[in-house]
């Protein structure tokens, strides 16, 4: 039997897949802050990068100190010695290996960002071999992903960590709560009380690009609630299961209405040219860089194992593209072909293999919504069981929306502006097409279109919405 076979039959809906009833997709504890002593040269050499603010190697207007600080920074970290993983890779400890990838992805992200534009890229040994085993390990890619930078990577705020927050949401303390579940509650909480752990630039606008994130994996916990309510009402399919899943629905558009309003409430607080030219440069992955240049991993054909399992194969940068709770609201409510455009495909890749089993057993359901509503559509109370749906495939479509707006707003004019403050043609015209591209590789603004399109033409018709 498959481990998702026995994960998917044994247990259930939720905490078999690490998604996690009052976190969702993030952990249910807070991620671990530093690995332990045997690896602290690690965490050094990420606190030395990220104290000395090491910039992209192709800022424009980079000065001869910076180059010369980033050059010292990565001979430093040459000149570490190789450090064994063995320890870190222990089933029982998945925490360990998380925060390694976290830490290592980030060095490399350091390490190649800051190299001069034109240079050839070569991962050091020290580095370049515990990334491909702890990646291995984890079945993730060796680059950073969505799960280094939101899912293990945050912390509480201290007031919280002190003992000084009383735990509950804004409204009332969540353990006398009227209108949320326990475990709403506590993602409520978290929600309003969570921090980014580490960033490579120190910016509070770094950390606010984060915790948006994170705070649109909390309030979906509701969802996913919803989803496995909505799936035993179509298991079951008695004769009120249409009154209980229009209510479901209707509640479910409400939730997804609020990630968009938490995605749009990054503006005051990430600025839009912050983000563009002193963040976003370190997601970029081997196919976002406008120079084609080759990621090679020193010392990889020593270890054979390594190059057996293709672990170097997947190198696109992050993004939140790689959000495992955005493809499960798609899969739910049956939108088509976004999974299987080879785009998102590629991005189940980049997600942790659990929520990937999760991703599977979700879009295999014998019973699928979508088929539930246009088989009652016409029956009685099938009008509001219809118009519930759609609703809720119009709040997905608007979360897309203001994704699209959002992707223009830090992407599209920061872009334009970096362009207009270029002279040489040549220059302009390459980046011209870097920044039309997304971390993910992607042609951004035709992929987004897209997808939102895909998304309004999964409504039932006729719409009444
Ligand atoms: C400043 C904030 C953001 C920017 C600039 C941005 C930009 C982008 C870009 C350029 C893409 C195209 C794929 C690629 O090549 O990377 C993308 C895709 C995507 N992003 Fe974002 N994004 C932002 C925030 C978010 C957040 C907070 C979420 C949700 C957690 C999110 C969810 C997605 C999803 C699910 C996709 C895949 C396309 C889709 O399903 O609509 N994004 N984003």
């Amino acid at each position: 039997m498959s481990t998702y076979e026995k994960l998917s039959k044994a247990t259930p809906f939720q905490t078999a897949f690490d998604v996690d009833p009052a976190t969702g997709f993030m952990p249910p504890e807070p991620p671990l802050r530093r690995l332990p002593q045997a690896w602290e040269a690690w965490e050094v050499l990420l606190d030395e990068a990220i104290h000395k603010r090491l910039a992209p190697g192709d800022k424009v207007g980079l000065t001869m100190a910076e180059a010369t600080q980033s050059e010292r920074w990565r001979a430093s970290l040459r000149a570490i010695p190789l450090i064994s993983t063995t320890e870190l890779l222990v089933d029982d400890e998945p925490a360990l290996a998380r925060r390694a990838h976290v830490v290592l992805t980030f060095l490399l992200s350091f390490y190649i960002h800051t190299l001069p534009p034109r240079s050839s890229i070569l991962i050091p040994k020290p580095l370049s071999i515990p990334l491909l085993q702890v990646s291995n390990h984890l079945g993730m890619p060796p680059v950073v992903t969505y799960s280094d930078t939101v899912l293990y990577n945050w912390e509480l705020q201290e007031s919280v960590r002190n003992g000084d927050a009383t735990p509950g949401c804004s409204s009332c303390p969540a353990t006398t709560c009227a209108t949320l579940n326990p475990a709403t509650a506590r993602a409520s909480f978290l929600s309003e009380n969570i921090r980014a752990q580490t960033t490579f630039t120190g910016l509070t606008d770094e950390e606010a690009f984060y915790e948006t994130s994170a705070k649109i994996e909390l309030r979906g916990v509701e969802a996913l609630d919803i989803m496995r309510s909505t799936m035993d009402e179509l298991f079951v399919s008695d004769s009120i299961a249409v009154t209980r899943v229009t209510k479901l629905l209707q509640r479910f558009a409400v939730v997804v209405a609020d990630l968009k309003k938490i995605l749009l409430d990054i503006r005051p607080l990430c600025d839009p040219e912050r983000y563009y030219n002193d963040v976003r440069p370190f997601f970029r992955g081997e196919d976002s860089s406008h120079e084609e240049r080759r990621w090679v991993f020193e010392g990889l054909e020593e270890y054979p194992d390594l190059v057996e399992s293709g672990v170097t194969k997947e190198l696109s940068g992050a993004s939140a593209a790689q959000s495992s709770l955005i493809y499960a609201l798609d899969a739910f409510l049956g939108v088509k072909d976004v999974r299987s455009s080879s785009f998102m495909a590629r991005m189940q890749k980049y997600v942790p293999k659990n929520h990937r089993l999760f991703l599977d057993h979700l879009a295999d359901s014998s019973r699928p919504l979508r088929s539930f509503v246009m088989d009652r559509a016409d029956g009685q109370d099938g009008q509001e069981l219809k118009d519930a749906y759609n609703a809720s495939v119009n709040a997905l479509k608007e979360f897309r929306d203001g994704h699209m707006i959002i992707a223009a707003l830090y992407i599209v004019g920061p872009a334009r502006r970096a362009r207009n403050r270029l002279q040489d043609p040549e220059e302009t015209k390459k980046l011209k097409e870097r920044s039309l591209k997304g971390t993910g590789g992607t042609d951004m603004v035709k992929f987004l279109k897209g997808v939102r399109d895909q998304t309004k033409h999964t409504m039932i018709s006729p719409v009444v919405v």
